[in-house]
């Protein structure tokens, strides 16, 4: 039997994600997507006005898609759906799941890997992350959530740009690189976005790739092989805008190296890292040059749950080596670093 994906909708509290979930809920796009919103906090009220005996309601829309508002568990409702599924009555490809904006992504996130009854229904496709161009300044600064929201993300989708000038968003974008430098970032304006932006992006999926925003590593570079001093002659107004003042806890760093890694002691590093630092790892993935190996080996994972997998062969001519990227909070960047050049051969 297929896995259905799953996609978890995250950003702040009026972020934009119900706005984005009704244009996928009425729009013909020829996509079967159940849509579970998380009705936390406001089930007495609904309850007592809807009056129901069970804790769910499910809607089918005219468009094929199915809105199942949930009050309770969520591994619950992803269970009703899949019987529901299996038995004929509901007919879906695609599960969207919309978190509260003060919810931390992780252990949703975590449930595809951890519940074996909903592992064996789902795939966890990707997180995608709505945040606000007009508020997240604020939000990044005043709330770890929002932060996390943005370590987590596979896509991130900028809202409400339509409010703020060019050069906010721009900051703000570069803020949001230092946080996430996996993740692409895409304008969305009041919920207009092609579906296929949200859906079946794989970002958990263990492909050879790990995309990297180019000014990120760029600005990574310059840290590390200029410290500049005062009158360096280095274009430092160029760079200055990029720089952003804040430090957020939240944030990310890339592991590169052009020799390969000893197979057994880069298995106990990672193993101890991911015991000691797990609860602050948010996501991390890596494509391996492994010694001996004639495949890459990819590696990844959200917290504790690590995986990893044989990738495509090394082909001739191409230049081997190794990229990682840790997204976390107050992760000992040097330890890791210096930890991992230990692991080469
Ligand atoms: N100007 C502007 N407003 C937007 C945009 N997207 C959403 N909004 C508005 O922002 C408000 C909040 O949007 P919602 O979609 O309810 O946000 P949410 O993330 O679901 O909010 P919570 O569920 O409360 O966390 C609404 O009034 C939307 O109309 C946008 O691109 N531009």
């Amino acid at each position: 039997m297929t896995l259905v994906p799953a996609t978890i909708l995250t950003g702040f509290l009026g972020a934009g994600k119900t706005t984005l979930l009704n244009r996928i809920l009425r729009e013909p796009h020829g996509h079967r997507i159940a849509v579970i919103e998380n009705e936390f906090g406001e089930e007495n009220i609904d309850n007592e006005i809807l009056v129901q005996d069970s804790n769910e309601q499910i809607v089918e829309m005219s468009n094929g898609c199915i809105c199942c508002t949930v009050r309770g568990d969520l591994i619950l409702a992803l269970g009703t759906l899949a019987q529901k599924r299996n038995a004929g009555e509901l007919d879906f490809d695609h599960v969207v799941i919309e978190t509260t904006g003060l919810a931390n992504p992780g252990p949703v996130a975590q449930t595809f890997f951890m519940d074996d009854e909903v592992a064996s229904h789902y795939m966890l496709d990707a997180v995608i992350t709505v945040v606000d161009a007009k508020h997240a300044m604020q939000q990044l600064d005043e709330h770890e959530e929002a932060q996390r929201q943005v370590g987590f993300a596979d896509r991130l989708l900028l809202s409400k740009t339509d409010l703020v000038s060019a050069d906010d968003v721009d900051a703000l974008t570069s803020r949001i690189k230092r946080i996430n430098p996996r993740a692409p970032i895409r304008k969305v304006d009041f919920g207009q976005m092609p579906v296929n932006e949200v859906l079946d992006l794989r970002g958990f999926n263990l492909n050879d790739k790990v995309e990297i925003d180019p000014d990120f590593l760029a600005e990574e570079e310059h840290e590390h092989h200029h410290e500049c001093g005062e009158h360096c002659g280095h274009d430092h107004h160029h760079h200055g805008h990029r720089h952003s003042n804040h430090t957020d806890e939240i944030a990310a760093f890339v592991f590169r190296s052009d020799r390969p890694f000893n197979t057994a002691r880069l298995d106990e590093f990672l193993g101890s890292l991911v015991q000691v630092f797990g609860p602050r790892m948010l996501r991390y993935k890596g494509v391996l040059w492994m010694e001996g190996a004639d495949r890459k080996v990819v590696f990844q994972g959200v917290h504790q749950s690590m995986g990893t997998d044989i990738g495509a062969k090394w082909t001739e001519g191409e230049a081997r080596g190794s990229k990682m990227v840790f997204i976390g909070k107050n992760l000992p960047k040097e330890t890791f670093i210096s930890g991992l050049e230990q692991c080469l051969v």
